[in-house]
């Protein structure tokens, strides 16, 4: 593989981060440690763990987690031998005395995120983070939603606040290969920073956008394993190693154990396979947040309303994260118009 960027590839495990999307945030301690375990012995580079919607992400708005995350975070530090730990946060979500905890229990790499055209509110975790002594990295979601030149300039805005890395994260699952590559390589250009890739699979190009984004230079690669994050999950880790492998690219990350923790760890988790449904490949096509898939096949049922079309007008509404109230307001709706049959 030819790659526009001779920096080492690091990847980070959301399984633990984005999966809790999947699992309605039940992640129990003995769960995460098992998973944490299995990844550091197969020389994961960063695993992540938070609340699915990062750091304070436990309320009504986005769900309640069944343990706390610190207790979380806790347990998978003590069972990272190798691997670093890390965890997102959302400005407007996680406070900085969330960020101070999680530094004091063991977590060296926090990801900043924030909406697409919104790096502005990143400034001051990003500086409350590098003041911790913690790796920093900006995580720019909904990344299809802004043209190129937007996405650079704010980029630029998060690497002026300190950021080590600046993301390229495609929460809908929408990009295609062609867009992956002008972002990516747009970003080259004009940052004198890493850039990272994060997929979702709703679309069936997240490994296939993952190898495009490595391509033009991203080293700081996210992944998922047996794709348990939200939507369709993201781009399948064990799977990714294993091409990436073919294609002459050695991670130093031991691929059968990989294999092994996706089928004897990871895969019992899974509370359905993380194929594309219906759903899922609404989001993608829609440009919706993948996160939303649950609330809104709960919406579904309880205002009787067909997800997809729920998931279509959220699209046509440019609904973005931290809007999840919004799910339940377009089904109630969509049922009374389906009801008085307008
Ligand atoms: C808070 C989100 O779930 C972050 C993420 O993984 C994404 O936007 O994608
Ligand atoms: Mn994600």
């Amino acid at each position: 593989m030819k790659r526009k960027s001779d920096k080492p590839i690091k990847i980070t495990e959301v399984c633990l981060r984005d999966g809790s999307h999947v699992v309605a945030h039940q992640y129990t301690e003995e769960q995460v440690r098992n998973v944490t375990r299995a990844l550091d012995d197969a020389g994961m580079h960063y695993i992540e763990v938070s609340h699915g919607d990062g750091l304070g992400g436990s309320t009504l708005q986005y769900g309640r987690s069944l343990v706390d995350e610190m207790k979380l975070i806790e347990a998978a530090a003590q069972e990272c031998k190798r691997s670093k730990l890390a965890v997102l946060v959302l400005p407007g979500i996680g406070t900085a005395a969330e960020l101070k905890q999680a530094r004091g229990l063991g977590a060296s790499l926090v990801r900043v995120a924030t909406h697409v055209t919104e790096a502005d509110v990143s400034a001051q975790h990003i500086s409350i983070a590098r003041e911790l002594g913690m790796e920093t990295v900006g995580f720019l979601m909904m990344a299809h939603m802004a043209p190129v030149e937007k996405l650079v300039e704010q980029a630029k805005l998060m690497e002026s606040y300190g950021a080590e890395a600046v993301y390229v994260t495609d929460s809908a699952g929408a990009l295609l290969p062609h867009e992956v590559r002008e972002r990516i390589s747009a970003l080259r250009e004009s940052l004198d920073i890493e850039i990272g890739f994060h997929a979702h699979n709703n679309l069936s190009v997240a490994v296939a956008n993952t190898l495009v984004a490595i391509e033009e230079g991203a080293t700081r690669i996210d992944g998922s394993v047996r794709c348990l994050g939200a939507g369709a999950g993201n781009t399948q880790t064990e799977v990714l190693l294993a091409v990436l492998d073919r294609m002459g690219v050695n991670l130093g990350i031991d691929i059968y154990k990989m294999m092994d923790a996706a089928e004897n760890v990871v895969g019992p988790l899974l509370p359905r396979p993380q194929d594309i449904n219906r759903g899922s490949l609404v989001l993608g096509y829609a440009g919706v947040y993948s996160s939303f898939l649950l609330h809104a096949e709960r919406a579904g049922k309880r205002y009787n309303v067909d997800p997809r079309d729920i998931l279509i007008e959220l699209g046509k509404r440019k609904v973005v994260g931290g809007q999840e109230d919004m799910i339940l307001d377009v089904a109630a709706e969509m049922s009374k118009a389906q009801r008085l049959g307008v």
